[in-house]
């Protein structure tokens, strides 16, 4: 079930737009500033010295300038003219037209998607070809600089089309958009115009492997969204690593390695699902950043001057990938890290001015938070004397003697009434909340959850969602469960065991509460929505591709494969997997979600057939995938419309329009599609286990990889 709740970011915001500027407090600084200025001089003109009233007033003026701060936040992610150009800007824009797509403005990013897709605006997508085409053009002269052999570009020609002639390492894979630029060893020795390159946005491979490219990379190769292959090892590139480049939340493979690169490299932790990255021969300096070495299958820093700790590598990589940097240290190398020396600190690449906007949003942030804990011990005084707190039937209900428009203003909790339990329980209880260790939330008091507001999520089949807003501003889901059927007890037991296999990709529960009235269970919130939300919300034009559709259901098949393996023998399923259950992570990484809640798997009978119900809920997600349709009737609707498609043979029916028209492969779609119709199987014995599905997905993902990194 899929409403109310608040506006969820849409894809475009979530995978490109969100994470273009590092440090959010430049704005925000700025902002304030405006705010408690405006406060200041609207109070200082009236000549209103009554506190209360100041702090009102104040409060008006910083809710005045939260706006502000969201409209110039957005502002921010766009064309920001406070965002000084960090590097010199190596490569001059030279196409008005595409300059457009280069603002961030998402409107106009959404209208230039769509007239990617073929067929939907036929002018604008050749004049939109032949932008694209020029600016490729443009890509080959700058790459291939001053050399006569190079001439004719190598049939790089603005009047042929690349997908259909001779374009030397252009291939669109099937497709009418460019895929995949390969030019290894095509001895090309100019410089690297990313701003023209990712003008062709479909682009999933860019290799220039062992050439003699000098120059930097250029921010703009943050552009190039879609780009899952990044090769550019074996070249003269100089300068450091774009922080644009972790914008690239598709990369699978980078090698940057055998350049002259410098500086520091950035946050690579906001790569997610990175599998390879090599760096070695280089001059890269300052600590190794943080890496998702979970996911990491191949990574090497060697010769480089990295310093500082070798970070936690899980045990994946040895001393090979780190040798040849004399200031790192740890047990990979057999050097011990001095105790007290703590990790080298990044340089702060701000400007000056950016460094004071910093800190002035340090401190007018305080004075808000200040002047907000003086409204606060104000108002509560105010209602001290103002409210009297009355209990009726064992509810609690708040009845203002004087109601006016201040104190209505303080009743935060409206929604509360659905969510408070009796006052009697909350007295008597509040030790049964157990707390799980997690960085989520430590020191948490059941009373807390009953002060804080709570915004109804959504009414499941199996209870009601809220999200609760702690005072410590936490966000947290708490659900409660209708008909658990079990008791304290067995429901510590089940939770710590899951707590306790422990995957990165299963939300595990913060906290749970049980009594014979109640049964909570607490979920840090994932601001990023749900499978549900992406497939089937608004999307602004925004596209789910095939790649990142096949790389979710990878992931989530291997995650339930683990889960399964490790909970068999207590019996605990998932029990209720779909959409909805399956929550994007700050990073964009999907995870399951409420794993273990359906607890009627107490004989061995029952709870393989719970096993084997995760595999058909499974399977109807990869039908969502798959269709982009919507799931009724727990998923058979979808099955059974599938199997007649199916059956009268329109196999291509089957898929979401928006899949077909971004060129996936259609044989590829169908093998999922097999594997989905194995997974609902109408005889549960019949089902595949969660490794086999995981392994059948697994061959699939390696195949579309091959397929776009073979060269032609
Ligand atoms: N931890 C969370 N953070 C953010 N959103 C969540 C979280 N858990 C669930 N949601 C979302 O809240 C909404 C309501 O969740 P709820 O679990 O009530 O729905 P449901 O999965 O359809 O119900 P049920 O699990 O009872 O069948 C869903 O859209 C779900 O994706």
């Amino acid at each position: 079930m899929e409403k109310m709740g608040t506006a969820e970011p849409n894809f475009e915001q979530l995978f490109e737009e969100k994470k273009r500027v590092r440090n959010p407090f430049v704005p925000v600084g700025a902002l304030m500033t405006a705010g408690v200025l405006t406060a200041g001089l609207i109070s200082f003109r009236r000549g209103n010295s009554q506190l209360g009233q100041v702090l009102m007033r104040a409060r008006v003026v910083v809710q005045g300038a939260t706006v502000a701060l969201m409209v110039g936040t957005a502002f921010y992610y766009g064309d920001n003219p406070w965002k000084k150009p960090r590097r010199p800007q190596t490569v001059e824009k030279v196409f008005a037209t595409n300059n457009k797509h280069d603002t961030g403005n998402a409107n106009v990013i959404a209208s230039t998607r769509s007239q990617q897709i073929p067929g939907i605006i036929g002018s604008t997508r050749s004049s939109e070809d032949e932008n694209v085409r020029k600016a490729l053009v443009q890509f080959m002269e700058k790459l291939s600089a001053g050399h006569e052999q190079n001439d004719q570009n190598r049939g790089w020609d603005i009047s042929s089309d690349p997908c259909n002639s001779t374009w030397k390492g252009v291939d669109c894979l099937g497709s009418q958009n460019v895929k995949r630029i390969v030019l290894n060893k095509f001895n090309l020795t100019g410089i690297f115009d990313a701003a023209s390159v990712c003008t062709a946005r479909s682009l999933l491979v860019l290799s220039l492997k062992e050439n003699n490219i000098s120059g930097f990379i250029p921010d703009e190769i943050g552009n190039c969204k879609r780009l899952s292959h990044l090769y550019v090892g074996g070249n003269r590139f100089t300068g450091d690593i774009p922080d644009t480049i972790s914008q690239l939340r598709n990369l699978k493979r980078l090698d940057i390695s055998n350049n002259y690169f410098s500086g520091e490299l950035p946050d690579m932790s906001r790569i997610p699902g990175l599998l390879t990255f090599f760096a070695e021969n280089n001059q890269l300096s300052g600590a190794i950043p943080d890496f998702d070495f979970y996911y990491l299958k191949e990574f090497s820093v060697a010769n480089n001057n990295f310093s500082g700790p070798i970070p936690d590598v899980k045990n994946k990589f040895g001393e090979d990938s780190f040798t040849g940097n004399p200031g790192l240290c740890g047990t990979l190398l057999s050097k011990a890290c001095p105790p007290s020396t703590p990790p080298p600190k990044k340089e702060s690449k701000h400007s000056s001015a950016d460094r004071f906007l910093i800190f002035s949003g340090y401190i007018l942030f305080a004075v808000v938070v200040l002047l907000l804990f003086a409204l606060y011990l104000f108002k509560k005084n105010k209602s001290k004397r103002e409210t009297v707190n009355v209990v009726k039937n064992g509810k609690v209900a708040n009845e203002s003697k004087e109601p006016s428009s201040n104190s209505s203003e303080f009743k935060t909790g409206g929604h509360r009434s659905q969510y408070s339990i009796t006052s009697a329980e909350a007295g008597t209880t509040s030790s049964s909340l157990v707390v799980l260790p997690s960085p989520v939330v430590n020191d948490l008091k059941f009373e807390d959850l009953l002060r804080a507001p709570a915004e109804l999520l959504g009414r499941g089949k199996h209870g009601s969602l809220y999200k609760v807003i702690l005072d410590n501003a936490t966000i947290l889901a708490v659900k409660r469960i209708k008909d658990l059927g079990i008791s304290a007890e067995e429901l510590k037991s089940r939770m710590q065991r899951i707590d306790h296999v422990k995957h990165p990709r299963v939300l595990p529960p913060v906290a749970f509460y049980c009594s014979k009235q109640e049964k909570l269970l607490v979920y840090a919130y994932q601001q990023n929505g749900s499978l549900f939300k992406l497939l089937h919300g608004s999307q602004n034009g925004q596209v789910f591709d095939w790649g990142s559709r096949l790389n979710v259901a990878a992931s989530i098949a291997e995650t339930l494969a683990y889960m399964h393996d490790q909970l068999q023998e207590d019996g605990i399923a998932h029990g209720n997997l779909k959409s909805t259950n399956i929550l994007f992570n700050n990073k964009m990484e999907p995870c399951i979600s409420e794993y273990g809640l359906k607890t009627d798997a107490l004989s061995r009978n029952v709870a393989y057939s719970t096993f084997k119900l995760d595999v058909y809920g499974f399977g109807v997600v990869l039908l969502e995938l798959l269709t982009g349709k919507l799931v009724q009737n727990n998923g058979f609707d979808l099955s059974s419309w599938v199997y007649s498609v199916v059956r009268e043979e329109w196999t291509a029916e089957v898929f979401d329009r928006d899949l077909i028209s971004e060129g996936a492969c259609e044989e590829r779609m169908v093998n999922l599609l097999l594997v989905a119709l194995k997974c609902i199987n109408p005889s549960p014995n019949e089902r595949p286990s969660t490794n086999r599905i995981s392994a059948m997905i697994n061959t699939i993902k390696e195949d579309q990889e091959r397929s776009i990194t073979t060269e032609p």
